[in-house]
């Protein structure tokens, strides 16, 4: 679905990312890991469509987004969900956070734009924000003030706001790092219900017991370059590289 073929990145001189490819299919969980600074997140925003790779394509469906309009490309990113480490909710209630997915997406799909049709209608909530909100646990906060939620619960809508705009692929930057153990789980099953939906998802994170939870298959980033990627299994119990080893097991330090 969304494929990264040997992409390049500096910032200024310093090299971040040599020739990594990596793919993800629907309804498949990609996680990738690798030591801090290491180009993670910049992959990411790479195939969030949001970094011009300076060498190498990606390509959504077969088609190249850096070689299509800027018109399109917007169409295309519009497919493409994220959430942060950090939640960047804005000032309102939980519905309004996650009717904004709603709206951002509403004229790429019918099912959306009638769902918030009908709730302008009748003044309630549109079926796709609650359902999103359910799949988190935070159905009954619709009215909460998002100044009001604990670092977990914001996470959560955060999730819920992405899952709303019914994206293709959804990429998360380190979703659960700051989180307590419950909320880490509520974000990991959700991970699942969107795995269930057929979304491909891409999870940057630093929790290797997280990837092997979550993940279909691993991607390891080491000195800036994909060094392996396989089944989550063959990654953790059998790793081709002694220095995948080392890195899962802490003992390579940077
Ligand atoms: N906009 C930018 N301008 C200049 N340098 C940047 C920029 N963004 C990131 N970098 C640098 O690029 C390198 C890779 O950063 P990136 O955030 O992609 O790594 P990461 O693997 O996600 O790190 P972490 O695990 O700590 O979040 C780092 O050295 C970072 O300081």
């Amino acid at each position: 679905m969304i494929r990264a073929a040997d992409v390049s990145l500096s910032y200024g001189t310093e090299q971040v990312l040599r020739d990594v490819s990596l793919s993800v299919d629907p309804g498949e969980v990609v996680a990738v890991i690798g030591p801090s600074g290491v180009g993670k997140t910049t992959l990411l925003r790479i195939l969030a469509l949001s970094l011009e790779p300076e060498e190498g394509t990606v390509e959504l469906d077969g088609t190249d987004a850096w070689a299509v309009d800027d018109a399109e490309r917007l169409s295309m990113r519009r497919r493409i969900g994220m959430v942060f480490q950090d939640a960047s909710l804005f000032d309102a209630s939980v519905e309004r956070n996650v009717e904004y997915g709603l709206r951002v997406r509403r004229s790429w799909s019918t099912r959306l734009r009638d769902s918030l049709r009908s709730a302008v209608r009748s003044n309630g909530t549109a079926d796709a924000v609650r359902e999103s909100l359910e799949v988190v646990g935070l159905a009954n906060d619709l009215e909460q003030q998002t100044s009001s939620l604990s670092g977990g619960e914001a996470q959560r809508v955060s999730f819920a706001r992405a899952l709303a705009y019914e994206p293709d692929v959804l990429l998360l930057d380190e979703p659960t790092s700051d989180l307590d153990p419950r909320n880490t789980a509520v974000i990991e099953d959700a991970i699942g219900e969107a795995r269930e939906r057929g979304i491909g998802i891409v999870i940057a994170t630093h929790d290797m017991h997280q990837a092997e939870r979550v993940a279909d298959r691993v991607a390891v980033l080491l000195d800036h370059r994909l060094t392996e990627v396989g089944p989550t299994e063959q990654i953790f119990e059998n790793p081709s590289e002694d220095r995948t080893r080392k890195f899962i097991s802490g003992e390579l330090i940077y």
